[in-house]
């Protein structure tokens, strides 16, 4: 299957659009890397509503397993693409000095529960030797593309870092996410408000604490 950005006509096709749509609007090709079994998710969800004492017929739920498969190949679109693909255009700039974008606003699903968890991401990065840096919304499909997998917040910090690492060689890469888990608000220890903060620090960043510094005071301070 290929990953195609034209207009979707069938349940496949839309899949492939919203795979394609998080790499850039008009992108063909890519390895595809799950596919999504629209109809496996649909009788799995009427199974829960089974379980949870409720009719899965009556009018209101008819459609909800149809829906809820559609919404799930939607939240998973990022394990239908390679993130190195988001990557795939950088330019020179001769720039040696920090790249910032804050606040890219992050949503994603915990992989123990499935339940969301939302917040900002900041991700920002020193270019390399060669001065090449990549586009400004590049670094926000990157956050979006490891997003719409089941997450935990520590591996989509380090996932964002490591990638920008290998594929820009910067001097350096300093992410930072800022998320409220909604596993530790609906249930559970049902605290809201809570935030999670990680941080993936990589290369100079890492290793010169006057740099860190400075680039975590922009992050905090703006
Ligand atoms: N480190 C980390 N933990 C997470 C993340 N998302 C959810 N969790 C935690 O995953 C843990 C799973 O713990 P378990 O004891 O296996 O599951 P549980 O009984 O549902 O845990 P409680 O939430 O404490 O009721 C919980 O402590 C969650 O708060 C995340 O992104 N990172
Ligand atoms: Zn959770």
């Amino acid at each position: 299957m290929a990953v195609s950005a034209t207009e979707p006509d069938s349940d496949d096709d839309e899949l492939d659009y919203l795979a394609a749509r998080l790499v850039n609007g008009k992108l063909g090709g890519g390895p595809i890397e799950a596919a999504v079994d629209l109809a496996r998710i649909e009788k799995a969800v009427r199974e829960i509503l089974i379980a949870v004492g409720e009719d899965p017929d009556r009018d209101g739920l008819r459609q909800t397993p149809a829906r809820v498969a559609r919404a799930y190949a939607e939240l998973f679109a990022g394990l239908r693409v390679d993130p190195a693909q988001v990557l795939s255009t950088s330019f020179e700039a001769n720039h040696d000095e920090l790249v910032l974008v804050r606040d890219i606003d992050v949503i994603s699903l915990c992989e123990h529960h499935l339940l969301p968890f939302r917040g900002v991401a900041h991700v920002g990065y020193i270019p390399g030797e060669s001065g090449r840096i990549t586009g400004l919304s590049k670094l926000a499909r990157l956050v979006e593309v490891y997003a719409r997998r089941p997450q935990v917040q520590e591996r989509l910090t380090s996932q964002i870092a490591d990638l920008l690492m290998t594929r820009l060689e910067p001097r350096g890469v300093l992410v930072v996410l800022e998320c409220e888990h909604m596993c530790m608000a609906m249930r559970g220890i049902q605290k809201s408000g809570a935030k999670t903060i990680t941080s993936a620090v990589r290369g100079l960043l890492k290793q010169d604490a006057k740099s860190r510094a400075e680039a975590m005071s922009l992050i905090i301070h703006g």
